[in-house]
């Protein structure tokens, strides 16, 4: 039996790394995606290997599955359960893949890899298997790789384990289950997530999320009444979310009045955008007061990203190189490099000083012209743009 899950990647709007203090955080998904394709290996067959091949990073690796159940003893359990990765399981998981002795260029992915095996072996048992990975998005920059992984191979796990595709079987797939245990694999890659990641690549859309301690966490969907257009910047300067988590904790522990008061700025700029964002707006004055709204909010949100030690001098040079255009732009994920949000509005021209109503070809026509000039500005400090679509579908799960 053969799977396919796809999830996709994400932006935050508003509210990363607060939302890990219990801050509310706005994310979408966006329509980048990571494809997991999940084969079982008939059984009874000689070769009773775990398999990964990373298509992009051109790694394949492999697991004896008798290897791994002497290792990692038993591992079996409820699969409608997620059971946390124990700090002693994740030192056996992590020998396991340092034996593989990676390229140090792929280093990085040894978190990844332990979730996989994690996953895997938690949800399907020893049952030898290949997974085979495809991603469009930059690994570690950002736009969710790891939530988007985490949730493609979870989605793909449970579809298996269940057997949803097998003999007419119409039950669908439990979303809130593959999300419990994709963040269990968050935890892996990123130490302490906040589970917006992996909530909004398996719902999609976008999502106003506050992480609960004591409750189930708070997922409201967010309403856009208007598309937002995003152009993104990928610096190309390597990060890692899971440090960058950690050093915002630290700064909490030395200055906890000054790093809470903080959190509580960000919580009300997302709360703020989420009702904006949902606001109609009737006529083009309406549109472009609540664009201009929009881009303060991000603007704000940006200047305490940046108070709390999360921004670097190549998001800054994306900020100072689209304000001259008079456009505003955050970083979004965990920053330190990685991606930048430049929002695009559509209503350019009173940005410029000027108003004209009813010239909706002459507002998209500046729209393109200064987007264009943006980009190129961008590109020349060897930064590389995209345009994403917000708000699509979450994770899909097919069979192959
Ligand atoms: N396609 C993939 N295959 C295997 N591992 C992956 C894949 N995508 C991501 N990972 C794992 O996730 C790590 C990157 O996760 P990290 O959380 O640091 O960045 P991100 O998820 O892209 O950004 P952010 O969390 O800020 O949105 C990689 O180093 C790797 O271990
Ligand atoms: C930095 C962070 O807030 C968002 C990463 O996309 C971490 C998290 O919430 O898990
Ligand atoms: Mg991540």
């Amino acid at each position: 039996m053969e799977v396919k899950g796809r999830a996709p990647g994400k932006i935050i709007l508003a509210g990363e790394h607060a939302v890990v203090h219990g801050a509310a955080a706005i994310a979408a998904s966006i329509d980048l995606y990571t494809e997991v394709h999940l084969a079982l290996r008939p059984s009874g067959q000689e070769d009773d290997l775990l398999e990964i091949d990373l298509k992009d990073m051109k790694l394949n690796l492999s697991w004896p599955c008798s290897q791994l159940k002497e290792v990692l003893g038993d591992c079996s359990g409820d699969t409608t359960l997620p059971r946390l990765c124990t700090s002693e399981k994740l030192d056996l998981l992590s020998g396991i893949v340092a034996e593989k002795k990676l390229p140090q260029e792929n280093i990085q992915l040894s978190s990844g890899l332990c979730a996989f095996l994690f996953l895997y072996t938690s949800i399907l048992g020893f049952k030898p298997g290949k997974a085979v990975v495809t991603s469009e998005l930059p690994m570690g920059s950002g736009l969710g790789s790891s939530a988007s992984f985490c949730v493609a191979l979870s989605g793909a796990l449970i579809a298996l384990s269940e057997k949803l595709f097998l003999n007419a079987n119409e039950k669908k797939i439990d979303l809130e289950l593959v999300s419990k245990w994709a963040y269990e694999g968050e935890r892996i890659i990123h130490g302490k997530p906040s589970g917006i990641d992996n909530t909004v690549s398996t719902f999609g859309n976008m999502i106003k999320f506050k992480k609960e301690v004591t409750k189930t966490n708070s997922i409201t969907p967010v309403n856009s009444t208007t598309p937002l257009k995003m152009l993104i910047t990928d610096t190309r300067v390597g990060r890692n979310t899971k440090s960058l988590v950690a050093s915002v904790s630290e700064r909490a522990l030395r200055h906890p009045h000054a790093m809470s008061s903080i959190f509580d700025a960000i919580n009300s700029i997302s709360d703020e955008l989420a009702l904006l964002v949902e606001s109609p707006a009737a006529d083009q004055v309406a549109i472009s007061e609540k664009e201009e709204k929009l881009m303060e909010l991000m603007q704000m949100n940006q200047g305490l990203l940046q108070c709390i030690g999360v921004s670097h001098e190549s998001i800054e040079t994306v900020v100072r190189t689209t304000m001259k255009e008079k456009l505003v732009s955050k970083l979004t994920g965990a920053g330190g490099g990685g991606c930048v949000l430049t929002y695009v509005p559509t209503c350019i021209l009173p940005l410029y000083g000027l108003f004209c109503p009813l010239s909706f070809f002459l507002q998209s026509e500046l729209s393109a012209a200064v987007t264009e000039n943006i980009i190129s500005q961008i590109e020349e400090c060897g930064f590389r743009c995209f345009t994403v679509e917000v708000g699509g579908s979450g994770l899909q799960v097919f069979s192959c």
